[in-house]
């Protein structure tokens, strides 16, 4: 089956049209102020307006309040709402009625108690994002985008049926490993195809794309 991937964190012209160009089939943009990564929706709808309609674009939220939302969508047309923070299954819900978007919901995983978590969004969020659990011990740790992964293994055996994708600290050097080892089919990355937090590298954003590609799962 094919791979399909995400390109996330995206804040430059170099680094959509990388995205576009190298077979992406969602880019994300980041919407959460203490992020190296955050747009403002200014940008962000500049940068969406180079996406063509078969390009799925995704809006990354952290425990979004309305006004967020709203001024998000007012400027910048996306497709899909990421929730990547600590948002309840209710608020999951409240999120997809009124803005009648499809939504992503992250589970942060760091043991196989982790999966619990899937029964409570499986039939509410309309795809969910494993990315690994940020460390305690991490200094300035972000909710997500920290280029950490965690053991594919745990989601061998998972029972999801809503779509998935596979986040984390993925690479061009271990997306072939970690599609076989967890059976993922979209996946998704930010930090590994960085020149350094928020600084989107090109020529890695390919290198990216085409190991997905090439990748026979
Ligand atoms: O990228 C960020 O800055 C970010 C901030 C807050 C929540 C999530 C964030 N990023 C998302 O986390 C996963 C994994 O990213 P990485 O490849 O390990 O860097 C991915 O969905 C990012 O978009």
């Amino acid at each position: 089956m094919p791979v399909h991937a995400k390109i996330c964190g995206l804040s430059d012209s170099a680094g959509v049209d990388a995205a576009i160009l190298h077979g992406a089939a969602f880019v994300g943009f980041v919407f959460y102020p203490p992020s190296p990564r955050n747009v403002s929706p200014f940008v962000a709808a500049t940068l969406a307006a180079k996406v063509p309609p078969h390009i799925k674009k995704v809006g990354l939220f952290v425990d979004p309040d309305e006004k967020l939302i709203r001024s998000v969508l007012t400027n910048v047309p996306l497709d899909w709402i990421q929730l990547h923070g600590s948002e309840s299954p209710e608020r999951v819900r409240e999120i997809k009625e009124t803005y009648s978007l499809p939504v992503i919901k992250a589970i942060k995983v760091d043991s196989a108690s982790s999966l619990d978590e899937i029964a409570r969004y499986d039939e509410i969020a309309d795809m969910l994002l494993f990315d690994a659990k940020e460390p305690k011990s991490m200094e300035n740790a972000l909710p997500g985008g920290n280029g950490l992964a965690f053991d594919w293994e745990l989601l061998a055996g998972a029972n999801v049926s809503s779509p998935w994708m596979l986040a984390g600290g993925l690479n061009s050097t271990n997306i072939a490993e970690a599609v076989r080892i967890s059976g993922a089919t979209l996946v998704d990355t930010s930090s590994g195809v960085e020149f350094e937090p928020g600084r989107k590298n090109p020529a890695a954003i390919e290198t990216f794309l085409a190991a997905v590609a090439a990748i026979d799962a």
